[in-house]
């Protein structure tokens, strides 16, 4: 009899999982972009020993582009396999996928500017 939880299953959606990471650095440019942003960012976090809560929202903000950025590279591929060829709702559905990742980078910029700028000034 199986146990309320299957752990060989979840193994294996964590590897499928795990596949799909890969596939998002490997081939789309915007996620390798958002790596070395974040490759950055953490630098510039231990360089001016930022405080637990300013790591916790910038791993959550981290965390939200990245999420953004897979959702948006499934929705394009599942796009481009509907319709190839030009098409009015194509469109509409990629460039709005699309928003909802500038929109979360933004917010990123954002809270990293608030981070970082007040410490960057007291360098001067
Ligand atoms: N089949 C299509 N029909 C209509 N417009 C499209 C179609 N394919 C792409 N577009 C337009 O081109 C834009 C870029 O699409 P594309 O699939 O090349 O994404 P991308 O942002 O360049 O990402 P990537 O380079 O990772 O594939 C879309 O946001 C959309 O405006």
């Amino acid at each position: 009899m199986k146990g309320p939880v299957d752990i060989r299953k979840a193994l294996r959606s964590f590897t499928f999982a795990g596949a799909g990471i890969f596939n998002l650095f490997r081939y789309e440019n915007n996620a390798r972009i958002h790596l070395i942003a974040c490759i950055a960012v953490v630098i510039a976090g231990v360089g001016f020993h930022i405080s637990p809560m300013e790591w916790i929202v910038i791993v959550i903000q981290i965390a939200l582009v990245w999420a953004a950025e897979a959702f948006n590279t499934s929705i394009e591929k599942l796009a481009d396999l509907v319709s190839a060829d030009y098409h009015p709702v194509i469109k509409v559905v990629k460039d709005t996928a699309a928003a909802g990742v500038l929109i979360l980078a933004i917010s990123a910029v954002i809270t990293g500017g608030i981070i970082f700028v007040p410490k960057i000034i007291l360098l001067f």
